[in-house]
């Protein structure tokens, strides 16, 4: 006979959040139950539906249809119904037919499951208590968010993304010289960020040659999934607001500063964070505004963190870059005059610094007072004078050099906004070596340059004639001659004279199978040049340039980077290469040279990059007696472009630009602009290296910061427990793994898996994975498995927010306890709600209290450890595991009572020790902040209110803390016979 009877109530043992389901009707084969609460309706077998009997039991709380709630004394049965006898809220006998009870009442609580029946199984419990163990370690690390992308650990890196991470609401400007990381900073940056709760949602504002870059980078080295806009996926949003429609969205801002209802859209979101590559392209002067610059102070104006990356901040000159500042901190950056004159200040501070010295003696009269003169303030004074006596001990000196070291930079200079590394302090860069090829000028160029330099007015002439500006004309002579060309279809194109495209083609043989990137200013001579090298030498060279499709531009990129069947040349416009990962590449060759040395400077940077492992050769033809060989002196005598950067390239255009383009047909006339080149040159490489240059350069890494981080993250990646807890959770999900040696192993799908883990879809193949940082760098298609992984992110959180494992009931065998005692096993967990962006975790991650008592009460918590017992368990079938619970649900439910009570002394050790934590990491920033604030104004007010309001929202949320019985495992001890 069936046991169900229309009325009863019943709960679905896989699907508990349903609610409290009615039976509609029942025979021998089926059982229909009705799941009011959810509008569901479900049809089981009879005899083997995933169904338990809600039954509760003197003192439970039940709640009626009606909202009224009552407390259970006893229960009688009517034609198999169940009927509650006790009392409400105002204390009066009332009863309750179950076909009453409340549809939506929660079993998805420990204590509610356990004593409805409903038990999981033994090792889902062991894997939560593991899950919630592990998790409040690594909250609480302080290299989360930095230790699970795939990357290097490069200093200057790490301690920008964890600088920068660390803040309330960053704004800054990453300036790294080109190719030094600062995508992978902002990568760093934005998944610490999203790892800790502080930022949910982005916009990340790119070229569009570089989106797809962006994207894959993201991907590959963060496991970040971004959505990425264009005009065309937009549309498809049709009028919903496209930018709503992913938490990380990518755009181009090519696209999006063309487009001013994109705009709006864009506007009308809320972000977090910010993001902005290349931003020296957003361009500001006192009579004009950019649309991209426009764009952008909008967007940056609404948006809490900002990152500006730019490899070149002064590009578009000093003023441009103070504007771009000023995206950054409007109060801070208003008046440029005034900031020129702070630059001045910045030598004494980098002086001051370097006569720290080392701190062996006592420091001399001389480096104190060159140190007094600018740490004038009580604290600093105080550090100086530990500096300066004999008595105190070399370690007291160390502390205090470092301290004061910190004071100093921290309150001097941009350093809070700007970062700037460059390859001179970071090191280990190749070599870069130049090789002039002299040509000899053919005759259609010949012509106009000797016209041009007997006749003064032709120049005019010449620029009205071909549409060209001064002084490309001159240079790019490919330009003016297809310029001058009155019938261009019957015309012989430029590349059929042109001796660089032979001399091209040879180069090319001589390479051998050598990769070689040709970079020219502009689109029409990367295409040119790609059809001469087609035509004559039967070379297929792809084209790079702006005005190609994404895919268009991907595609080419992709066939260059293949090594087996890939091409050997790409040649690419100016525009179309800025950002580009081409290292893997140690030919460049410049066809042409580019008017402004910041650009000389991101052409070389496309090659000498992180990652590149050869000299960089660096291949110029240049035409004998042209102005494009006067250029190349310029570069070479005027400022050394091509063996470093130098980073003061913009202020020798600023300077010279103008006299150069004047000198380009006279030698004299450059001889001279040369020599004052160099001598402005020399002079603000000294500068450089005393002021602000040197400072900016301290500030950009501090080693024994790194330090530390780099030990955190060297812990997590040594972490033994990681594959044990992955075998375990792995197992338990239904992810099958297969070692393949090595240290990878394939993931796939078993055929029970659960649903929804990322990468893994039943039917599919899976992925590889290697716990290994050093393998996952050296093999792109494997990904690297950490505790930050989107897979384990998501296996401990679906078991920490659901109910997987919250109860169980095992057996135990011991030949001191006599078989059918109880023990309760239990687990409570902190809860102290706060807003994510608090970052609570940090402090008071979930900690686990646990409490293990026999059946009479006794505790034996610190007797019997978690996995000592554990591993003496035995698993018992779910069916038992119910009667055994509903045979001892009463005194189950007393055991309940009185662990609580034993967790509950815990707590206030907890609480406290939390509440000590956070106090000494924010009293520390805020003192250290407003020490900051009275001498560098680039502290901003918010930031201290900020800060101020966060130790106060966090010292409320913390008190608040309450423990909630997490997950409870009944023990019945058996004899040996019973096993
Ligand atoms: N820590 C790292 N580990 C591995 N690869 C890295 C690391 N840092 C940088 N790289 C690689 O070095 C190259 C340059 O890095 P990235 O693109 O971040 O530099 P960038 O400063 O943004 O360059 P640009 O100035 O050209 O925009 C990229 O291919 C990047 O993947």
């Amino acid at each position: 006979m069936s046991d169900f009877s229309p009325g009863q109530r019943w709960i679905s043992d896989g699907e508990a959040e349903l609610g409290l389901g009615t039976i509609l009707n029942c025979d021998a084969r089926s059982v229909t139950v009705l799941f009011g609460a959810s509008q569901e309706t479900r049809t089981y077998s009879t005899r083997l539906a995933p169904l338990t009997r809600v039954a509760f039991g003197s003192g439970d709380r039940i709640q009626s249809a009606e909202g009224w709630q009552m407390t259970v004394d006893d229960t009688k049965e009517i034609d198999g119904l169940i009927v509650y006898i006790g009392e409400d809220d105002k204390g009066e006998l009332c009863e309750l037919p179950e076909a009453r009870l409340a549809d939506s009442m929660q079993f998805d609580q420990a204590r509610d499951r356990l004593l409805t029946g409903q038990v999981d199984r033994n090792d889902w419990f062991d894997l939560r208590f593991r899950t919630l163990h592990h998790y409040h370690r690594i909250e609480q690390n302080p290299a989360l968010g930095l230790a699970g992308p795939r990357i290097d650990l490069i200093p200057h890196q790490l301690y920008i993304a964890d600088e920068v991470s660390s803040r309330q609401a960053p704004r800054v400007l990453l300036a790294d010289e080109v190719g030094l990381g600062k995508t992978i900073e902002a990568g760093l940056i934005l998944h610490r960020l999203l790892l800790t709760g502080r930022v949910e949602r982005a916009l990340i504002l790119v070229p569009a040659s570089l989106t797809h870059q962006w994207l894959v980078e993201l991907l590959r080295r963060f496991s970040l999934s971004v959505t990425l806009l264009d005009e065309q996926q937009s549309q498809a949003h049709g009028d919903a607001n496209p930018f709503e429609a992913g938490q990380l969205v990518l755009a181009s801002q090519d696209w999006l500063f063309a487009n001013a209802h994109r705009q709006q859209q864009a506007e009308a979101c809320e972000w977090d964070l910010l993001i902005v590559d290349e931003a020296h392209h957003l361009e500001w002067s006192e009579d004009e505004v950019g649309p991209g610059y426009a764009c952008v102070e909008r967007l940056s104006g609404a948006t809490e963190g900002v990152l500006l990356l730019t490899a070149t901040p002064e590009q578009m000159g000093l003023a441009s870059h103070f504007a771009r500042l000023r995206l950054l901190d409007r109060d801070r950056y208003s008046d440029l005059e005034a900031f020129r004159a702070e630059e001045q200040g910045y030598v004494a501070v980098a002086e001051a610094i370097d006569a720290l010295g080392d701190v062996d003696g006592p420091l001399d009269a001389g480096a104190r007072d060159t140190i007094g003169a600018v740490a004038d303030d009580g604290d600093s004074q105080a550090l100086l004078a530990t500096l300066s006596n004999p008595e105190c001990s070399l370690e007291q000196r160390q502390q205090a050099s470092a301290q004061l070291r910190d004071q100093l930079l921290d309150r001097h200079g941009t350093g809070r906004v700007m970062f700037r590394n460059s390859r001179r302090h970071v090191g280990g860069f190749p070599e870069r070596r130049l090789h002039v090829d002299k040509l000899e000028l053919p005759s259609s160029y010949r012509r106009v340059l000797r016209r041009l330099a007997r006749d003064e007015d032709y120049l005019d002439e010449l620029l009205i004639e071909t549409g060209l500006d001064h002084p490309e004309v001159m240079v790019y002579l490919d330009g003016m001659y297809s310029a001058l060309t009155e019938d261009p279809l019957n015309a012989e194109p430029w590349w059929q004279f042109d001796p660089r495209v032979t001399w091209l083609l040879e180069r090319l043989t001589e390479m051998g199978d050598d990769k070689v990137l040709v970079i020219a200013h502009d689109r029409e001579t990367a295409q040119g040049l790609s059809d001469g090298l087609r035509v004559l030498g039967g070379v297929q060279a792809p084209v790079f340039h702006e005005d190609l499709s994404l895919v268009e531009r991907d595609r080419a990129a992709a066939a260059f980077a293949d090594d087996e069947d890939g091409c050997q040349v790409l040649v690419c416009s100016e525009i179309g290469s800025e950002g580009r990962n081409f290292q893997f590449c140690r030919h460049l060759v410049m066809f042409d040279l580019p008017l402004h040395p910041d650009q000389l400077e991101q052409r070389i940077g496309r090659l000498d990059r992180i990652g590149q492992r050869h000299a960089i050769e660096i291949h110029v033809p240049v035409f004998e007696g042209s102005p494009g060989e006067k250029l190349l002196r310029w570069y070479q005598e005027g400022m050394d472009a091509f063996s470093a950067p130098h980073g003061i390239g913009n202020d020798l255009f600023d300077a010279f630009g103008d006299d150069l383009a004047e000198s380009l047909l006279d030698d004299e006339a450059l001889e001279e602009v040369i020599g004052e080149t160099r001598a402005l040159f020399d002079a603000k490489l000294a500068e450089r290296d005393a002021g602000r240059n040197r400072l900016l350069e301290l500030n950009a890494c501090r080693p024994e910061r790194v330090e530390s981080v780099k030990e955190a993250i060297v812990e997590l990646d040594e972490d033994r427990a990681l594959p044990r807890y992955l075998d375990q959770a792995l197992d338990i999900f239904g992810v099958d793994s297969r070692e393949l040696g090595n240290d990878l192993t394939l993931l796939s799908p078993g055929s029970h898996m659960l649903d929804g883990l990322p990468g893994l879809v039943k039917g599919e193949e899976g992925f590889t994975v290697t716990t290994s940082r050093s393998r996952a760098l050296a093999r792109d298609d494997v990904q690297r498995l950490s505790w930050e992984h989107p897979l384990l992110r998501e296996m401990m959180g679906r078991i920490l927010d659901g109910n997987m494992g919250n109860t169980a009931l095992a057996l135990l065998k011991h030949p001191a306890i006599p078989a059918g005692r109880l023990m309760a096993e239990l687990v409570f967990r902190t809860h102290c709600p706060a807003p994510k962006r608090l970052h609570l975790n940090r402090f008071l991650p979930p900690t686990a209290v646990r409490v293990l008592l026999d059946e009479s009460g006794a505790n034996l918590t610190d007797k019997v450890s978690f996995t000592g017992l554990s591993k003496n368990l035995k698993k018992v079938k779910k069916a038992v595991a119910r009667d055994l619970i509903k045979s001892r649900h009463d005194q189950l439910r007393d055991l309940l009572d009185s662990a609580e009570a034993e967790a509950q002394r815990e707590l206030p050790t907890i609480v406290e020790a939390a509440q000590v934590r956070m106090r000494q990491t924010l009293d520390n920033e805020l003192t250290r902040l407003e020490a900051l604030a009275q001498r560098n104004p680039s502290v901003r007010e918010d930031e201290i209110t900020a800060l101020r309001d966060e130790r106060q929202a966090l010292d409320q949320a913390i008190e608040g803390t309450r423990l909630r019985l997490d997950a409870v495992r009944v023990i019945v001890t058996i004899d040996d016979d019973s096993a």
